[in-house]
């Protein structure tokens, strides 16, 4: 395991559910001077890591909420550059962890990239173009970095990819829980639950189930599952909202869960 599985783990294992919100970086009023003023604020309000997303002009698995703060920060002149400086300025208790289509990082340099991120509190990679058969083109430079790629384990992998997806894993596993995009008022499938129980059998890191969790009624029914939730259109939306009072209660209430 390494450090982000550790940090989740240690949580997890003293009872508290894992509550990760994601936000896209650069959709802030003041564009990317507003990355570290709300990492700090979810991180005083109890998120046990943080997923940073990268803006993108093709966001293929992005919902609507998503899809449209990626066009603001895209607007306010988001580059994967600066969130990276913005990054190497930042100072936190808690992992990040960066979620980003392949292809800014492909245009950055993939070594590059995993150079830089060496000084930033990024502990853990989401990218939902990379496949495992893929990985390669990044695991090399990994291998010598405190840094680990987040597997997305999906409700049609069959069994043999999960384990395969499972096995090596060293940060934590992203149970999507549904066939679809991201956002929220979905409703799941009936054989969810069992999916996500198996899911934790087979897994050694923590599994937090992502897609479409808005409440914490939700968020407490899959805590009976998995260790914990991500939480991104809702908490991008109300950020863009400026509902921060809300999103401070539910990170409250996520930790008592
Ligand atoms: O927005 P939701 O339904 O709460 O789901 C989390 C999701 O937004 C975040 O993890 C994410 C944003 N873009 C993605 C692309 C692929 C996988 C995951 C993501």
């Amino acid at each position: 395991m390494k450090a982000l599985g550790n940090f989740l783990k240690n949580k997890s294992d003293q009872g508290q559910m894992l509550v990760i919100p994601y936000i896209m970086a650069g959709d802030h009023v003041d564009g990317l001077d507003g990355l570290a003023e709300t990492i700090a604020f979810l991180e005083e309000n109890g998120a046990s890591a943080i997923e940073i997303g990268i803006p993108f002009s093709d966001p293929v698995a992005d919902g609507p909420v998503i899809e449209q703060a990626g066009i603001r920060a895209l607007a306010n002149g988001t580059t994967l550059k600066k969130v990276i400086d913005t990054l190497q300025t930042i100072e936190t208790t808690i992992p990040l962890v960066i979620m980003s289509y392949i292809n800014p990082i492909y245009k950055y340099g993939i070594e590059k990239f995993v150079d830089d991120l060496k000084t930033t509190p990024v502990k853990g990679l989401i990218l939902p173009d990379v496949p495992r058969e893929h990985e390669g083109m990044l695991t090399p430079f990994l291998a010598a970095t405190d840094i680990t790629l987040v597997p997305l384990v999906t409700l049609t992998s069959t069994l043999e990819r999960q384990v395969e997806l499972v096995t090596g894993a060293a940060g934590f596993i992203y149970a999507v829980t549904v066939n679809g995009v991201t956002g929220v008022g979905r409703t799941y499938a009936d054989n969810l639950t069992a999916h996500l129980a198996r899911l934790s059998e087979l897994s050694d890191v923590p599994v937090l189930a992502g897609f479409g969790v808005s409440s914490l009624e939700q968020a407490k029914n899959f805590h009976q599952v998995v260790d914990g939730v991500i939480v991104g259109s809702y908490i991008v939306q109300a950020l863009h909202d400026g509902r921060r009072e809300e999103i401070a209660a539910f990170l409250v209430g996520a930790n008592q869960i």
